[in-house]
């Protein structure tokens, strides 16, 4: 036996384990193969009593680095003994209701792979760690669907987790995507007249460019917290806001080439994010095959390009009449116009982070359903990179005079742009173009038909 092993070891097998600080240090005893498991990687420990022994499984994200964390395998040791501390903080005995089916609630368990999602990772994700993860938890019983399309979370909602929800089933869906798939979920549910239904749970495993909602709700904050969150968290219904549009609006498709009827009298759900100016032209611009291969680094080489653009034209002044709906101190409403009609930056809100570390609503509170407006009108290109510079660092924009950072109820904008590409304006990653003359209004959505599972409440 090597030296390095005391009394306070754990035998299973030819693995032999100690706590050594911060880290489990396993050595098998016949191939000498050392194992250290960081405690922070730990997913959960199961009891565990194959082989005639009684004892734990411990289940860990095998990471090789920090920024791997999309390439994370779970991987599992059996030991006899652990620490009470170790237990006190990862022992699961008992699954969560949402992921429980019993003799009197059954609960339908559904895995959707957004398959171009980000990088493309969530496939690799769920065959290295989220498959595995629910098996170790004895579940075998899911389904499995995996995007073909655009169009196949919103079609899945429609025919079977709205059909299932109004019949009232209870719903978990395993959710791997960036916040495209989580928009998709919420559109159809509150595009759907009625309300009386079970809500479904949504368990996000996040695999986007910008995650926003899984950024400010801490589904990101340890390669993981979403395994975790899955086991742990609590379903709380997820805040909306609707946008109706003037009657021209269209969602473009294929990379900005295409366009598609949003309906006679648009209307479109949220839960991140509504922008115009630079924040939605660079999420339009840099929406395509080429620029996502960068990841999230596609937001901030768009956003070079607006604002100095390669062309050497001047940087575009967005032309418009914003008015912001907004409370008194007595919750009385009111309307407060934006003096100005020139604009640079347009976005309300309502989550703190947009992507790791841009933390652009740094008093937002994780589900709070306040919808915060931040907006900067026309300022030198450089005076613009800094301030948005200025949101990687904590949030530190919020504070420059140039900024307006406020609570908003909601807010209407008329568009002053001649040419169709100013008059774009982005929805949770959609993007929207608005007919010449035409407008959008945006309202905190009253109704919640979605539950986000998560740790934060
Ligand atoms: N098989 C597929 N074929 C075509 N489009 C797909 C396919 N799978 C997913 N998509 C589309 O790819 C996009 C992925 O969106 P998602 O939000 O998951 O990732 P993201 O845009 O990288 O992340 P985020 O929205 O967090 O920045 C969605 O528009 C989705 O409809």
């Amino acid at each position: 036996m090597p030296d390095t092993l005391d009394s306070s070891s754990i035998h299973m097998g030819s693995l032999v384990c100690k706590m050594v600080e911060n880290h489990l240090q396993c050595i098998d005893l016949h191939t000498q193969e050392k194992k250290h498991i960081s405690i922070d990687d730990i997913v959960c420990i199961l009891p565990d009593s194959s082989q005639n022994q009684i004892g734990y499984r411990v289940l860990f994200l095998q990471t090789d680095s920090e920024c791997q964390r999309d390439h994370a395998r779970l991987e599992s040791i059996q030991v006899a003994s652990l620490p009470s501390k170790l237990l006190s903080r990862y022992l699961c005995t008992e699954l969560p209701h949402h992921l429980n089916s019993r003799r009197d609630q059954k609960v339908d368990i559904h895995v959707v792979i957004s398959t171009l999602s980000g990088t493309g990772l969530a496939k690799s994700i769920f065959q290295n760690a989220l498959e595995p993860f629910l098996f170790h938890l004895g579940l075998t019983d899911y389904n499995v669907h995996e995007t073909q399309s655009t169009h196949t979370i919103m079609e899945l909602a429609r025919l079977t987790f709205l059909a299932r929800a109004k019949a009232g089933v209870s719903q978990t869906i395993i959710l791997l995507s960036g916040d495209g798939g989580l928009v998709d979920l919420i559109d159809v549910f509150y595009n759907s007249a009625e309300t009386a239904f079970v809500l479904p749970n949504i368990a996000l495993i996040p695999t986007g460019t910008g995650n926003a909602m899984a950024n400010s709700t801490g589904l990101l904050s340890h390669s993981t917290s979403a395994f975790t969150t899955l086991l742990q968290g609590k379903p709380v219904p997820i805040p909306s806001f609707s946008a109706n549009f003037s009657p021209g609006a269209r969602y473009t498709t294929d990379e900005g080439r295409g366009r598609a009827t949003i309906g006679t009298t648009p209307k479109v759900y949220g839960a991140v994010v509504v922008s115009w100016g630079i924040h939605a032209s660079l999420v339009a611009d840099s929406d395509t095959a080429e620029y996502r291969k960068f990841g999230a680094d596609r937001f901030k080489m768009a956003a070079k390009e607006l604002l100095f653009p390669s062309s050497g034209a001047e940087t575009h002044e967005y032309n418009g009449e914003i008015a912001l709906f907004k409370l008194d101190q007595r919750g009385k409403p009111y309307v407060s116009v934006i003096e100005h009609s020139k604009h640079m930056y347009v976005l309300a809100v309502l989550v703190s982070s947009l992507e790791s570390n841009f933390l652009i609503s740094p008093q937002s509170i994780p589900l709070d359903g306040q919808l915060r407006l931040v907006h900067f009108g026309p300022i030198p290109p450089e005076e613009a990179m800094r301030l948005m510079g200025l949101a990687y660092q904590g949030g530190q924009h919020v504070h420059e005079k140039a900024v307006t950072y406020t609570q908003v109820e909601g807010l209407r904008i008329d568009f002053h742009e001649a040419d169709e590409k100013w008059r774009r304006v982005c929805v949770d990653g959609k993007i929207i173009v608005v007919e010449q003359g035409g407008w959008v209004e945006v309202r905190k959505e009253p109704r919640r038909l979605l539950n986000l599972i998560t740790c934060v409440s």
